[in-house]
């Protein structure tokens, strides 16, 4: 059968992501005429010689679907597809339902020979142990100047059956990013028992996702805080984390805590290796890890975290829900709530600075100016769709702190404001 949300009758939409740039949506309709409106192709379909192809994997949040679509990156970046560009491209039906989500890839090969189509072809029919071969769009010029797209079912031995033949219309781009309401199952886990369902399927895979079970396994359930107060200080890379975490553990004699804890961190690039299903259900397990920690140190002293559940929300929101920061789950949304079984933190303070504030950090530090420059301005929508999810979050909220100003005053107000929700420590 074709794939899910790419029949006619409900008109679906495929939404292109550049990297950095807008969603571009397209509405395929079944039959020749019909559908269309009227505005201009978008232009991810290059004119002739030029060819455009199409492969996606369902994104229902199962390991095999997530790491084939991660495989498949890799290799469209080798051989002879290597001098293709290729865009992400979520494949959803405008009648809704999130079964039919797909996710994969819209190539352009800017030259458009056959070895392209044959070398997607070769990829996909060696993809296909866990999974059926997913089906290969290609994208075609009618007489008349209009594209057609060609779904073609790919055979174990050799040959392929056509699927479907639809032709290729501009559309509007959908109201709710069609990520988001997949969300809670494909990044943002809002339980322990959601993230270990996730680890427990890569324990074949996966070598360390045993070891990772264990500790979980070994921490008690449904940690409680203890009587004395807990901080978390978050926000995005140098914006003076570390400076502030370890300066209020020295002014409060409180223990310093960090998440992901150090008992897993040797496996941390091991995880971050893997799709963003795999990756990110690592980090929330690691928070229930933290979770017990902080349970125990709060019985003896203040206690002090270095990043927690915000920053694996924010940070799964952020990769996950492409373009600009308008994308984002609307406020209130579930995903920015905090899961009931988490122990919850008296104070998250999330510490922001200026982008050239967070230049001259950076140089600080070390990095090479063009580096440093290319990587600010590649990654600047996913810093603002990172700090505006941040903000976003609820039950705690995080209370901004401007970091910009000098470590002592930094200091001086992220100790006020503690005092003033924590009372005398
Ligand atoms: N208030 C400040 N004024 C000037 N420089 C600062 C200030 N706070 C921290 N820095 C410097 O900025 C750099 C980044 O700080 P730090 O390592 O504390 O950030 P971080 O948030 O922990 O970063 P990451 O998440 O990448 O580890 C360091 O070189 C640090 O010394
Ligand atoms: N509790 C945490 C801590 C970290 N992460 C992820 C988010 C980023 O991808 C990365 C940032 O960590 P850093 O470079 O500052 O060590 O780690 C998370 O998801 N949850």
């Amino acid at each position: 059968a074709p794939p899910a949300g790419c029949s006619a009758q409900a008109r679906p939409c495929f939404a292109v992501e550049g990297p950095g740039a807008d969603l571009v949506c397209f509405t395929l309709s079944g039959s020749e005429g019909a559908g269309g409106s009227g505005r201009p192709l978008p232009r991810c379909f290059l004119p002739a010689p030029a060819r455009c192809y199409s492969l996606c994997v369902p994104a229902a949040p199962s390991v095999p679907a997530a790491r084939l679509h991660r495989r498949l990156r890799q290799r469209l970046r080798q051989g002879p597809l290597a001098r293709c560009r290729v865009l992400g491209l979520l494949c959803y039906s405008a009648a809704g339902g999130q079964a039919a989500l797909e996710k994969g890839f819209l190539i352009q090969d800017p030259q458009g020979g056959a070895e392209t189509e044959r070398a997607l072809e070769e990829l996909l029919r060696g993809q296909g142990a866990l999974l059926p071969p997913p089906p290969l769009g290609v994208y075609e010029a009618g007489e008349r100047g209009e594209l057609w797209q060609c779904l073609w079912a790919l055979r174990g031995a050799g040959g392929r059956d056509l699927l479907r033949r639809a032709r290729v219309v501009a559309a509007e781009e959908p109201p709710l990013h069609p990520a988001v309401p997949g969300l809670r199952h494909a990044a943002v886990f809002l339980s322990l028992e959601a993230a270990r369902s996730v680890v427990e399927q890569c324990t074949s895979l996966i070598p360390e996702a045993t070891a990772v079970l264990d500790l979980v396994d070994k921490c008690p359930k449904h940690s409680k805080k203890g009587d004395f107060p807990v901080i978390v200080i978050e926000g995005l890379d140098a914006t003076g984390k570390t400076t502030v975490t370890q300066s209020v553990k020295d002014s409060l004699n409180a223990l310093l805590l960090r998440s992901p804890p150090a008992c897993i961190s040797q496996w941390r690039k091991t995880f971050d290796d893997e799709p963003t299903l795999i990756r990110r259900a690592f980090y929330a397990l690691g928070n229930y890890i933290v979770a017990s920690e902080i349970a125990k140190a709060s019985t003896e002293s203040p206690v002090v975290v270095d990043r927690y559940w915000h920053s694996t929300a924010a940070y799964a929101i952020a990769t996950e829900i492409s373009g600009k920061v308008q994308n984002l789950p609307p406020t209130q949304h579930e995903v920015y709530q905090w899961p009931e079984d988490l122990l919850k933190p008296d104070l998250v303070l999330l510490l922001t600075v200026s982008p050239e504030e967070r230049i001259r950090r950076l140089q600080g530090r070390g990095l090479e100016k063009t580096e440093e420059e290319t990587e600010l301005e590649a990654n600047s929508l996913f810093r603002q769709k990172v700090e505006e999810s941040y903000k976003r979050m609820e039950n705690p909220g995080c209370q901004e702190v401007d970091a910009s100003p000098s470590r002592e005053e930094v200091l001086r107000t992220v100790l006020h404001l503690i005092k003033k929700h924590c009372g005398s420590l």
